[in-house]
């Protein structure tokens, strides 16, 4: 008994011992990452940020940080967020830092990696071939009719509806069906069935659980066995996974991402292994929708929340798309700075991916120099877009505002003067001739930087475009009467891609 006890006791002070040891050498003044500042709690221990981001307020907090502590924060014993554009080549561009572990985490796993969490950059470079080639422009070119189908669909499903409705709910199903068509040939009908498999609420169940995980990936190894968070994140995967094998079972007459993800473009090439397909195939739907979704429910929620601009993107719209065009014929969009204007000033108030994701200095090797600031092996580190995005040194005036004209400005569109017209709540006093202009776009990271960006960014700006212009041909859109426009702040909650409140519209048919 007394051996018994002993052994308890040595047991109880090692670990006492190592944790202590641990937590005050993370917190010295010799610790590789001492010179940055930062919470004390987010220096002790990574838990604290794995807990903040279940609150969904990652984005808010990351901002807040950096507001009192400066552009390099220290957000984890080895981690740090830098709002600093002038690193942004050196992190994200050709031969930066490579990707950290926080895909894996969200995915449980090491080893089942799609492209987006694969941390070698060598063996991500190689992945991502078929994907450059499934986003090329002549591909793309044949994506067009599939998205132009399932946007009339949407036109049609929302002029059945009574009343009012939650647009984001209607987003959601076109972004999920196109993507369905776009990468594997069709295999979803929620536009027309309604979510009945709720395979919405398996994607945010999913996210939620994951925002977890993603701070501290070695618990996702453990986690992966626990009922409830192993079913949740296998629930959605098991659910894309069977996607991709009756696509396989199937074949297809279109060319679709997926055509290019099996090298069936690339007869010379060894067949991909299906695990590789299955593993991406994943990411294509799910990469490629929440993100679609949130992004047009934000743009909407910005439109109707500010009447003006509708109004000047609806006759910029009509110019090109009179009542009889087509919406989905994309030849004018080059054409329409304010439609391109409108979409960038929504991704940068509202990124669908408002933290970004992360990038990992090797542990084995001599750290790296971002600009002036040493990063040593082992640190993580995010380059924060929702803190770049809002910061006046990057976009002035109205930093936190919605502004579209400023994309005008800067693309010597538009005067700045006349572009101050336009802008939210200027009174007669403010000093139209002497206000300073910023617009840095090496501070506009929605789709991320470098070799390891979003490759399905010209999809998702299309997808945009043709719902806005089709959107707006079709309909007179408000929000319902009374509701309070600040609800969508307090509802869009970073877990890796936003959740979005619901947004209440009325539609009437323009014609
Ligand atoms: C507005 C919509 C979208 C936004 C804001 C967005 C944003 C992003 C971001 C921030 C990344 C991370 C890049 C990094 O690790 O540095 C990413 C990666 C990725 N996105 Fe998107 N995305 C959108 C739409 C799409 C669409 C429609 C697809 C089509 C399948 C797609 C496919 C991917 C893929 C495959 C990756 C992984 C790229 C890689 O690791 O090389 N995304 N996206």
């Amino acid at each position: 008994m007394s051996l018994l006890r002993a052994a308890f006791v040595s047991c109880l002070t090692f670990y006492f011992t190592l944790l202590l040891s641990t937590a005050l050498y993370r917190l010295s003044p010799h610790h590789p990452l001492a010179r940055y500042p930062g919470p004390f709690a987010c220096k002790l221990s990574k838990f604290w940020l794995a807990f903040l981001s279940l609150t969904g307020k990652q984005h808010l907090y990351l901002k807040s940080l950096h507001e009192r502590y400066g552009d390099v924060v220290r957000i984890g014993p080895n981690e740090l967020s830098f709002r600093e554009p002038s690193v942004l080549e050196a992190m994200l561009g050709v031969g930066g830092v490579p990707k950290g572990p926080l895909n894996a985490g969200r995915l449980l796993s090491m080893t089942d990696l799609p492209l987006v969490a694969i941390m070698d950059p060598v063996v991500h470079a190689k992945r991502r071939m078929p994907w450059t080639r499934a986003f090329s422009v002549a591909a793309l070119k044949e994506y067009e009719p599939t998205v132009a189908q399932r946007v009339h669909q949407l036109v049609q499903v929302l002029q059945a509806q009574e009343k009012e409705v939650i647009i984001g709910k209607f987003f959601n199903y076109f972004a999920y069906d196109s993507m369905c068509d776009v990468a594997f040939g069709g295999g979803s009908e929620l536009l027309r069935d309604g979510d009945k498999d709720n395979v919405w609420q398996i994607i945010e169940d999913a996210l939620l659980l994951t925002a977890f995980m993603s701070h501290v990936p070695y618990l996702g190894l453990y986690f992966a066995h626990m009922p409830i968070i192993g079913a949740t994140v296998n629930r959605l995967l098991s659910y894309s996974k069977s996607l991709v094998l009756e696509r396989i079972k199937r074949g297809s007459e279109r060319k679709d991402i997926f055509h290019y993800l099996n090298n069936e473009d690339r007869p010379d090439l060894p067949p991909t292994p299906v695990k590789h397909l299955l593993d991406d195939g994943v990411l294509a739907v799910v990469a490629g929708s929440d993100t679609t979704s949130s992004a047009l429910t934000s743009l909407f929620f910005c439109l109707l929340a500010h009447p003006h601009v509708m109004e000047r993107l609806k006759a910029e719209i009509d110019h090109f798309y009179p009542s009889g065009e087509d919406p989905c014929d994309t030849r004018n969009y080059r054409e329409m700075p304010y439609l391109t204007a409108v979409i960038n000033e929504t991704l940068r108030l509202y990124p669908p991916i408002p933290s970004g994701t992360q990038r990992q200095v090797p542990h084995h090797g001599e750290g790296v120099m971002l600009g002036a600031y040493p990063v040593p092996p082992g640190t993580a580190m995010y380059l924060h877009p929702y803190s770049l995005q809002r910061d006046p040194r990057n976009f002035y005036p109205f930093p936190e505002e919605f502004w579209p004209d400023r994309w005008l400005v800067a693309a010597q569109r538009s005067s700045l003067s006349e572009a101050l017209a336009h802008a939210p709540g200027v009174s007669k006093s403010f000093p139209l001739d002497s206000v300073d202009f910023e617009h840095n776009e090496a501070a506009f990271l929605p789709f991320a930087y470098g070799p390891a960006n979003c490759v399905g960014k010209q999809l998702a700006m299309l997808e945009m475009r043709m719902v806005v212009c089709a959107l707006l041909q079709k309909f007179e859109l408000r929000l319902r009467e009374g509701w309070d426009v600040h609800e969508y702040d307090k509802g869009f909650l970073d877990y890796f891609v936003t959740t979005r409140p619901d947004v209440p519209v009325v539609l009437r048919p323009r014609f």
